[in-house]
């Protein structure tokens, strides 16, 4: 394209040159004639005395002063009839037929265009009277050698602006390869680890795909996800959820061989395609090599992390037989690596599938259930341990499918958090549930809070406060008997928008529990950093009591009361544990030993009971 384009130039440049050429020819001899017809008057004035006394001689030496006049080359004075009179002839001019006939030849040609020599005439006169003819022959190789002098300067230029041109382009087209080759690197590459992006990773499962058809070989995509780096990114800052990217890219790339592809594919989302396995077994084996490689602490600029990941991986053709299968049962394969409970490699079962299924049939049933008002509320006593008085309940979520039967919570809650289903279904939890303490605290004249359960999506909404606020106006239900329970980890995931949430929600005059404490990071630290009321012990730190693990229980409600913060004690089933519980000072016990979690009619039949 460049080339195209200088030689246009160079053709516009020839043809101004022409032009200009031509223009410049015409203009010199113009001025030639105009000079050459100037000097003939003149010449006829000087000699028109000479010839009307028929002086040759006088006529001679004035023609003779022409020698110095340097485009004169021949002058001929004529008579009136013609004849010659006398002539002068530069040394060297040997046309001798210019005389001859050089009088007819001024009339004819003194105007023509051409680089031949320039014939002008003038008419001697004296008071009127014609007394001959001058007639001047003007040489044009002076006009010639200024046009060779221009031409020569019209060609060196033009060679010039044409290197000029040259150089310009080739520096153009120089820096057009340069920027088309550094928007193809961001358009393919990930600015932050500089290895490939979504887009060419795509590119690269294509082209390996199509050659491992050819070549009858195997393929395996490894999915690789960082769990909690969310945690890491809201606690330790952006810049530090950088650096671990960056130091997860070196190790993925240091996990695998050369040939491999690593690309980053979102957020925290790695995958890695692994060229001819022999044995659909090698991609599971290079799946929990890269999970041994990130289950390390990463020394970032701050702080030293763990970044554990989930890794999913599937074979072609041996699990999938194109890009989309491929891609969507290395998925699957990860989504089970999750549920396993992070940090392992998990390889792709087709079994897996049919599960995968499943949650997307319950998330889409789940949906009409919330539209439909199909789901329930069953509550669990909550008793006070000094006083062994009923003082709350928690609400939990009941859904029986039309087909499937009863669905556990911890089936489908999972489900709706892994979509925005949870903020509806949370919602729908809030408003029923105060609906209902509402209205057995009316009826009974009695002050029995309500705890509900809140998923981390509703309390990043920005207006939950504000949700929370008109479910209780509708209802009429006093703020401090709504307790929400929020779990540690919901928290961690986004601690800066969590506590503000929080926060509000105090100011609202709600209590606020921290549910399954224990299982995440049950850090001091985190714990004065949310305002909470209540702090809830999971169940699996109940449940080897009071034979077990009492010193762990022991310190969690030593560390409660001095933040000022209730212990709830969260599936007690024996009365040991109960004993146990309230002689080391919990403030709350809830568990299947005080009471299942019963439907609400049933609920109110309690109230103003005690632990049995
Ligand atoms: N083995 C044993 N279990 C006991 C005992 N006492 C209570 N439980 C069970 O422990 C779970 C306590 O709820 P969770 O920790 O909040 O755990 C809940 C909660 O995380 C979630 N969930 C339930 N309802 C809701 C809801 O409305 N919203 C949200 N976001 N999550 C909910 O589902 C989880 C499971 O709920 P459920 O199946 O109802 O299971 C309930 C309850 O039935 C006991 O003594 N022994």
């Amino acid at each position: 394209m460049a080339r195209v384009k200088l030689a246009g130039v160079c053709v516009a440049l020839l043809i101004s040159s022409a032009v200009l050429l031509v223009y410049q020819a015409v203009t010199l001899r113009t001025t030639l004639t105009e000079n050459a017809n100037l000097q003939a008057e003149m010449i006829a004035d000087n000699v028109s005395a000479s010839v009307m006394f028929a002086d040759a001689r006088s006529t001679a030496e004035v023609l003779h002063s022409l020698g110095k006049v340097p485009y004169v080359e021949e002058v001929c004075i004529y008579t009136e009839s013609g004849k010659l009179f006398a002539g002068y002839r530069k040394p060297g001019f040997d046309k001798h037929d210019h005389a001859v006939g050089s009088l007819a030849k001024a009339t004819s040609q003194g105007k023509r265009l051409s680089l031949s020599d320039v014939f002008v005439a003038s008419t001697i006169s004296q008071n009127g009277k014609t007394l001959g003819y001058v007639v001047l022959v003007a040489g044009t190789s002076g006009m010639l050698a200024q046009l060779l002098h221009y031409g020569g300067f019209l060609v060196a230029a033009s060679m010039c602006a044409i290197w000029i041109a040259f150089a310009v382009t080739s520096r153009m087209g120089m820096r057009i390869v340069q920027a088309e080759k550094k928007l193809e690197y961001l358009a393919s590459t990930d600015p932050l680890t500089g290895l490939p992006n979504r887009r060419a990773f795509y590119e690269e499962l294509d082209e390996r795909l199509q050659d491992a058809l050819a070549s009858a070989t195997r393929v395996a995509l490894i999915l690789v996800d960082l769990d909690d780096f969310k945690t890491i990114n809201d606690t330790l800052g952006h810049g530090a959820g950088d650096d671990l990217l960056k130091h997860v890219a070196i190790a993925l790339r240091q996990a695998v061989r050369k040939t491999d592809v690593v690309s980053r594919i979102g957020g925290d989302e790695f995958a890695v395609l692994v060229e001819a396995a022999d044995h659909k077994a090698e991609g599971l084996a290079t799946a929990e090599r890269i999970a041994r490689a990130l289950a390390r602490p990463f020394d970032l600029t701050r702080a030293s992390v763990v970044a554990t990941a989930s890794v999913g991986v599937s074979v072609y053709p041996d699990d999938a037989e194109d890009v989309a299968a491929l891609v969507s049962s290395a998925d699957i394969a990860l989504y089970a690596a999750k549920s396993t409970g992070k940090n392992v490699a998990v390889a792709f079962h087709p079994s897996m599938t049919v599960e995968a299924h499943r949650r997307a049939r319950l998330e889409t049933e789940l949906r009409k259930a919330i539209d439909a008002d199909a789901l329930h509320l069953v509550y669990q006593p909550q008793f006070d341990c000094r006083t062994s008085q009923l003082i709350g309940a928690e609400a939990l979520v009941r859904w029986t499918h039309p087909s499937d039967g009863e669905i556990s919570p911890a089936e489908f809650i999972p489900v709706a958090e892994g979509s925005e289903l949870i903020v509806a279904l949370g919602q729908w939890v809030l408003r029923r549930a105060c609906l209902d303490a509402a209205r057995w605290n009316a009826e009974h004249d009695t002050a029995i809070h309500v705890s509900v359960n809140v998923s981390a999506r509703q309390l990043r909404q920005a207006q939950f406060t504000e949700q929370v606020k008109a479910v209780l106006d509708e209802s009429g239900l006093a703020s401090p008997l709504l307790e929400l329970e929020l779990t540690e980890s919901q928290l961690m995931a986004n601690m800066a928008v969590g506590v503000e949430a929080m926060q509000q929600l105090r100011t609202a005059g709600v209590r606020l529990a921290l549910d399954d404490f224990g299982t995440g990071y049950s850090s001091l630290s985190y714990l004065q950093s949310f305002p909470v009321n209540n702090l809830k012990i999971d169940r699996s730190f109940i449940r080897p009591l009071p034979q077990a693990g009492q010193p762990i229980v022991a310190a969690i409600i030593s560390m409660a009361r001095s933040f000022g913060i209730a212990v709830v004690a969260e599936g007690v089933e024996e009365p040991s544990q109960l004993a146990w519980l309230c002689d080391a000072g919990c403030d709350i016990v809830q568990g299947y030993l005080t009471g299942r979690p019963m439907p609400v009619a049933q609920f109110r039949e309690l109230l103003g009971a005690e632990i049995c």
